[in-house]
């Protein structure tokens, strides 16, 4: 796989058995989503899209297929590996924030470095770095609670980009915020694919369509779009 390319899907499936069932979550799924461009994946509940952000977050394993993110086999990797690529390489977003209460949003932003066993200070330093790029600059010492949910959001953005990460996966990223601070956020994910992260992202909301570089329309774990070349304008973005 080239390195101007973040994630290659070919032929992904992915069954989860509930009680004696299996229920298909992915299937066939085939896909190539370059570096530095912003991915979002829409269609309706239950049609694979958390499933297949962890599968690229490597949380969730591939039952047949392929699948390369970063230039990694992911389909490959030890539960080590992948636990080290998650740390050190992507960043994940969820629709909740998830940041913790009883830290303050400095150090809930700096707790990926100091696993990596950065020291605190240096930790501390490139998560300052991380909160101004996303727009946070002077809330630090606050604790999540002090502030709005566009502002934790944010934290959380931080948090998935601090570590120089190049890729960052976003389950509704927006879902939880009202119209104005969820345009906002896709601004802000907006401008980090602009630096030359890859951003992929799961949206209901036709309006972030508006930001996407490509749109994955996905239907019953299966891919409606397969070049994926799919155009927001077709899509109806920015017309909710
Ligand atoms: N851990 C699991 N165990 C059993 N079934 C699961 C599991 N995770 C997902 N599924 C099923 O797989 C299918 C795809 O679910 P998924 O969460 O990926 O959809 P989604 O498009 O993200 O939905 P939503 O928009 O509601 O978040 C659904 O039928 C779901 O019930």
């Amino acid at each position: 796989m080239g390195r101007n390319v973040a994630i290659v899907a070919t032929g992904v499936s992915k069954t989860f058995p509930v009680g004696k069932q299996a229920v298909t979550a992915l299937r066939d799924v085939s896909l190539s989503l370059p570096v530095g461009t912003l991915t979002a994946m829409t269609g309706p509940s239950g049609s694979g899209k958390s499933t297949l952000l962890h599968l690229i977050a490597g949380l969730e394993r591939v039952d047949s297929g392929t699948l390369e993110v970063l230039g990694n086999q992911i389909h490959r990797c030890t539960a080590a590996e992948l636990s080290e690529l998650r740390l050190r390489e992507i960043g994940f977003i969820h629709q909740d924030f998830s940041l913790l209460a009883d830290l303050t949003l400095v150090e809930n932003v700096r707790l990926p470095l100091e696993a990596m066993g950065a020291t605190r200070g240096d930790a501390t330093a490139a998560a300052c770095e991380a909160m101004d790029r996303v727009g946070l600059k002077g809330l630090e010492q606050r604790f999540p609670a002090e502030v709005s949910g566009g502002q934790q959001q944010r934290a959380a953005i931080a948090r998935a980009i601090i570590g120089n990460r190049t890729l960052v996966l976003a389950d509704e990223p927006t879902g939880s915020l009202d119209s104005k601070t969820g345009a906002e956020i896709m601004g802000v994910l907006a401008r980090l694919r602009d630096e030359g992260v890859t951003v992929v992202l799961s949206t209901h909301n036709p309006a972030n369509l508006s930001h996407a570089d490509q749109v994955v329309v996905l239907h019953d774990g299966t891919l409606l779009s397969p070049d994926t070349a799919e155009s927001p304008d077709t899509l109806g973005a920015g017309t909710a």
